[in-house]
């Protein structure tokens, strides 16, 4: 049995890690899923594509026919056009041609800034061609006199964050929707995710969920006379959130997802548009037909591993691993993930910073960074312009390491990354999947590592259920190929992570680094507090695996780099396990007593 399921794995894995670009495309033209010419001529040439993906191929047809939609394929398979290119097609098609003065004709929320700016980015490139209709955007943080403005003029499609466009639809009289025929929630679950419920349920009941006649203000009449409203819903993973969503917005839905049989069978047939080969999402019972055990949707090509680091090891085996990575190839891209922004801006702070001093004391011009690659940096309690510079500086960088929050794991296209390191563990499973989607995108290879303390391999089993499988990184290995002192370090017995004379005089180093900075050492304490916080937060069934009681908060310390547990938590903290032991022993008295009484 134990055999079998090895040897499953070992067949799994090898099947993951073999190319898989016949995988992602469709062996037919954009042409023959019913495209315009020309906006297939603006495929090719503004963005590149010579053929649609397998999704592509799929979705168009469905989306070109005005069938409500729900899309759940992988990360990196060209969700983006599979929406964008069937409603410009529809939108160009108008005749007489659509105007500004028209307003807007499709919506897409979106839960990001950044991921606000990509679409419409995209959208700019695909309408080149077709001038009469206007992209746009709106989202929190931006100027909303200037967005005012801007809706004013007119803008056909529109993709927006949910607060802004509520916003906009209570308080901008001459923001027109008279005409609205698409809402497209991209990374729909996100979206619900991130609490905007509420303002979704408020935008669906202003512009009416799935309305068979035009709505909009009473005096405006409607553009095109045969309107029908169209939703569509995507995103690589699906939860019960976007199941309400779906009931409430979708209209007989079809489901483009493709699972690994469908797709092969894909590439061996052209498709022909209009040709539906989803099937209903919604079972008999109204439920979606996902479970907690559903099959994560993850690039095939993608090779994912796990590190079991003790606790107060971590920040030297990351430095470790980032260090052997840009020594192995200093031209590559790397996303590293932490739970908290504080987390973000210490590290950051860190790396940007960290000198390993020379052997020669004397020699103070040898001083060199410990890791030496463009660092940035991205979370959500930046200021929006400098979100904006390092998510463009991190799209056109050959090679560069991004440190960053879970508002880079949706959505985000970044170019060439090459690996994905998970830090800190996702609080959500789902977040994992999108997290790892940075890499491996559209048939490319890609690495992921994620980070677990011996206490936590228990997280492991969760992502076996839904079909995903990793391997183990080799610590030992990786620690054994530096040299201490110039001196490559031969062990002849195993020694242990927090014993390896390389790994504890790297903290070493950086303990004094930390403790000499005052800026720094503050960081670090509170990264220490807010990780801490992020650790207690866990939820559902992850809290049985990440248990705060389990921690030995010198070892959280030491991997923040500080000799000592900041007091101010461990005050805390020992509060709370006080009276946890207060509360046990009441507890024990009454369980005595009870069973006394029986
Ligand atoms: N037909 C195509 N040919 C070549 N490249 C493509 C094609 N379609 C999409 N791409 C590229 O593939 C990458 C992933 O596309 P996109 O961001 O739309 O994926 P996605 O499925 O929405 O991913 P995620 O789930 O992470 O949001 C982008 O770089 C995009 O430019």
């Amino acid at each position: 049995m134990e055999l079998n399921l090895n040897k499953r794995k070992k067949q799994k894995i090898e099947n993951n890690n073999k190319n898989s670009n016949s995988e992602v495309f469709a062996s037919c033209s954009f042409q023959s899923l019913g495209l315009h010419p020309t906006l297939c001529d603006q495929l090719k040439e503004r963005l590149g594509f010579e053929a649609p993906t397998l999704v592509q191929a799929q979705a168009i047809p469905v989306v070109l026919s005005g069938r409500h939609v729900l899309v759940n394929a992988a990360t990196g398979t060209g969700k983006t056009v599979a929406y964008l290119a069937p409603v410009i097609h529809q939108l160009q098609k108008s005749d007489p041609r659509i105007q500004r003065t028209d307003g807007t004709f499709a919506l897409v929320l979106v839960p990001t800034h950044e991921l606000c700016m990509q679409v419409y980015e995209i959208l700019q490139k695909l309408l080149h061609r077709f001038h009469w209709i206007v992209p746009g955007y709106i989202m929190g943080g931006e100027n909303r006199n200037k967005e005012k403005a801007r809706l004013r003029k007119g803008i056909s499609i529109l993709v927006a964050t949910p607060g802004r466009l509520l916003d906009h639809l209570k308080n901008t009289s001459s923001f027109l929707y008279t005409n609205l025929r698409w809402i497209i929630f991209d990374e729909a679950d996100r979206i619900l995710e991130l609490g905007y419920g509420k303002e979704i349920e408020d935008i669906l009941n202003i512009l009416g969920s799935k309305p068979q006649k035009p709505v909009g203000k009473d005096n405006a009449t409607s553009r095109i006379s045969e309107v029908q409203r169209q939703n569509l819903l995507l995103s690589a993973t699906l939860n019960e959130k976007v199941n309400e969503l779906a009931k409430i917005s979708l209209d007989n839905p079809v489901m483009v997802g493709l699972d690994q049989k469908t797709e092969l069978q894909l590439t061996q047939q052209d498709m022909e548009p209009m040709e539906f080969n989803g099937k209903d999402i919604l079972g008999k019972d109204g439920k979606l037909l996902t479970s907690s055990t559903e099959e994560y949707k993850l690039p095939t090509q993608l090779l994912q591993r796990y590190i079991k680091v003790p606790c107060g090891s971590r920040l030297v085996v990351l430095l470790a691993i980032l260090k052997h990575l840009f020594e192995k190839e200093p031209s590559q891209k790397v996303v590293v993930f932490f739970s908290t922004c504080d987390a973000v801006d210490f590290h950051y702070s860190l790396v940007s910073g960290f000198q390993l001093l020379p052997h020669r004391q004397s020699d103070i011009e040898d001083k060199q960074l410990f890791l030496k690659c463009n660092t940035l940096r991205l979370h959500g309690n930046m200021n929006h312009e400098d979100r904006r510079t390092t998510f463009n500086a991190f799209k056109t960088e050959k090679s560069a390491l991004l440190l960053s929050s879970d508002v880079a794991a949706r959505g985000l296209d970044f170019p060439k990354v090459r690996c994905i390191i998970q830090y800190d563990p996702p609080g959500e499973a789902t977040e994992y999947v999108h997290r790892v989607g940075r890499t491996a995108r559209i048939g490319e290879k890609g690495d992921s590592l994620l980070f677990l303390q011996p206490v936590e391999t228990d997280y492991l089993h969760g992502l076996e259920k839904h079909g995903v499988t990793l391997t183990e990184y080799p610590l030992q290995k990786l620690l054994d190929s530096f040299p201490l002192f110039g001196i490559k370090y031969h062990p002849k017995n195993f020694v242990s992570v927090d014993t390896h004379p390389w790994a504890v005089s790297l903290q070493r180093a950086l303990e004094s680094f930390i403790s000499s900075e005052l800026k720094m050492k503050k960081m670090a304490q509170n990264a220490f507090c807010s990780w801490v916080r992020a650790y207690t937060a866990h939820r559902g069934e992850l809290k049985g695996i990440f248990m705060v009681k389990k921690l030995h908060l010198g070892h959280v310390a030491r991997s923040f780099a500080l000799k000592e547990q900041p007091s101010l938590v461990n005050k805390s903290l020992q509060k709370q396990s006080k009276k946890r032991m207060r509360d046990q022993k009441h507890n024990n008295i009454s369980k005595k007593r009870k069973v006394s009484k029986r």
